[in-house]
């Protein structure tokens, strides 16, 4: 999908006539869609979404709330996909509590907090995720009801451009017909070749989130996201972490010089990187798992101990049994399906959205698709621009960033200008003893007009949304740097960052 903004475009008369509809009973009938292509027989719905995760659920609620009479399949009897039930909410809630445990172990007694003993629950701590991904999942059924979204258990496919049968959770089948369907199926681990995962002893993220105890010794394969928060997490408990990683650096599509810095911060909590090396083979037959490795490049192996393995080298998208081949949606090579500007695929009717189209697989990203897709479909304007999506990695510190890393900017031949400021100059991160990390931003010589920001801190996470802002509304650094910002706060260190990137910051 061409990734420049999608904005402000009239989506005027672009649904096609879709008129050929047959039922289970294979008895067939036709019926006029109007202009803005909507449904007229009081059984079909307007949109039909097939996935209830971030990108679908929000797609049915948007739909539902612009008129649009609205079904939302999910396959897996909860609502809230990979994010809510086995991605990005159970590893925020092992984190923070993993991070609490650390804080009490490392950090309490030098704020004059003391106590005798210290000890990990882990039934509880995971007790406590479970509750938050229960707790968030259920509202999304109360918003399903609250906006009038209709929900349909089970396994949708294609039998049509407009029909999906569903094989439901307790059995049986529905046909769910569709004037407009939207495929928000999302992604699946990446497998690699020699690696088996058995979500025990070679775990995927869903079995990390779930281990029933602490290994002693935890192999990760692959330095990006989930590796690099699922290590976090079992590190703090007391695993020794060993990242393993094919490529030369930690989460390739950092900047460069932040990368370095989290690196740092990665090893000082006892992380180690094994860059540039490659896993041949998984060998589970003893007591502990012995995995050989290999120089990228190719050379000596080595053989690695492990209790557990973490195989985090990617996600693909998801579209088994969906029969994308029979209704004819076109997928690129690795399996993703090919949409316009307007998430259409190339049958007319069907859209896509979130992990299982071309992007990055982020679960803000696959919601703003969800949303500008369904005002594509009722006529509205649609907006999203991926260059604008920022990525967060919830260690600690927090690694958050938006736009351009400095080595995009010089590849593009760009004129630039670099601000930082570092934590340690920053006076609430003084105050708190937490101060390891940098705002790095970037602007156009030019013009001062933002091209990148960059922030390694604690709560960076929070710490970016300004910068994202900035860049939406093509703001230049002195525009941040004129801003007021309240004192003393982690945020200040964005002001100062931008004072140094068109002037010279004050507290440094
Ligand atoms: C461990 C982990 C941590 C993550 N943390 C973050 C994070 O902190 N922040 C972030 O932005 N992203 C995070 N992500 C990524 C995020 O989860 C995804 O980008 C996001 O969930 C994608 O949303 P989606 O709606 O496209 O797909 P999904 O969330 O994968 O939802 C797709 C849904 O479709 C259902 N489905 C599939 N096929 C069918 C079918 N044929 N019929 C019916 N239902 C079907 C699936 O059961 C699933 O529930 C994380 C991912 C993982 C694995
Ligand atoms: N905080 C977040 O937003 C968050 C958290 C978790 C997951 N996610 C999303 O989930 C997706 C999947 O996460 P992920 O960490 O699995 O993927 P990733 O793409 O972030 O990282 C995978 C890493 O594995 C490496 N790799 C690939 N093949 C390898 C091999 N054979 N041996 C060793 N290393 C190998 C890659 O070079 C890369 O560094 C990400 O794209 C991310 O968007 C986001």
């Amino acid at each position: 999908m061409a990734m420049a903004t999608i904005a402000r475009r009239k989506a005027s008369t672009f649904l096609t006539s879709r008129n050929l509809y047959s039922n289970t009973t294979g008895l067939k009938y036709s019926f006029f869609i109007g202009s803005r292509g909507f449904a007229t027989s009081s059984d079909d719905n307007d949109v039909v979404v097939i996935g209830g995760g971030p990108g679908g659920y929000v797609a049915a609620i948007k739909a539902a709330q612009l008129g649009l009479k609205t079904t939302c399949i999910e396959k897996r009897g909860t609502l809230g996909g990979t994010c809510l039930n086995v991605g990005c909410i159970p590893s925020k809630a092992l984190l923070h509590s993993s991070h609490m445990y650390h804080e009490a172990t490392h950090s309490f007694a030098s704020h004059g907090v003391k106590f005798s003993s210290v000890e990990v629950d882990l039934p509880a701590m995971m007790g406590q995720k479970d509750k938050a991904v229960s707790n968030l999942t259920k509202g999304i059924e109360g918003l399903f009801k609250k906006n009038k979204v209709n929900y349909v258990k089970g396994y949708g496919k294609f039998v049509s451009p407009s029909e999906v049968s569903v094989d439901n959770v307790d059995g049986g089948n529905t046909v769910v017909k569709g004037k407009n369907i939207i495929i928000a199926t999302g992604s699946d681990v990446k497998s690699l070749p020699g690696v088996t995962i058995d979500e025990e002893r070679i775990v995927s993220s869903t079995g990390a989130l779930a281990l029933k105890e602490i290994p002693k010794r935890l192999v990760v394969i692959g330095a990006g996201y989930i590796g690099l928060e699922m290590g976090s997490v079992w590190g703090r408990l007391g695993s020794q972490v060993t990242v393993v990683e094919f490529a030369p650096d930690i989460v390739p599509t950092m900047d460069a010089e932040v990368r370095k810095q989290f690196q740092r911060a990665l090893e000082k909590q006892k992380m180690k990187f094994m860059l540039k090396t490659k896993v041949v083979s998984v060998d589970t037959s003893g007591d502990t798992v012995k995995l050989t490795l290999e120089p990228s490049a190719g050379g000596d192996q080595t053989i690695l101990e492990a209790d557990v393995v973490l195989v985090s080298a990617g996600r693909v998208p998801f579209t088994a049994g969906l029969g994308l081949e029979k209704i004819g949606v076109e997928t690129d090579k690795g399996g993703r399906i090919l949409v316009n500007h307007k998430f259409a695929t190339n049958v007319p009717g069907v859209y896509a959205i979130g992990d299982v189209i071309p992007g990055p697989m982020l679960a803000h990203k696959a919601e703003e698709d969800g949303v500008a897709c369904v005002e594509f479909i009722a006529g509205k304007e649609g907006h999203v621009d991926y260059d604008m999506v920022p990525g967060v990695v919830y260690t600690h510190p927090e690694v958050a960033y938006v736009g351009k890393t400095e080595e995009q900017v010089k590849s593009l031949g760009i004129d630039y200008r670099v601000g930082k400021f570092p934590f340690m100059a920053n006076s609430r991160a003084k105050a708190i003893d937490d101060a390891e990390g940098i705002v790095k931003i970037l602007a156009e010589k030019e013009t001062d007009k933002i091209l990148g920001v960059h922030i390694m801190s604690p709560n960076a996470g929070e710490l970016i949304h300004e910068a994202v802002l900035a860049l939406q509304y093509g703001a230049s650094s002195e525009d941040i740097a004129r801003t007021c910002h309240a004192h003393p706060t982690m945020s200040e260190a964005v002001k100062e960052a931008a004072m140094a990137t068109y002037d010279k910051p004050i507290h440094i």
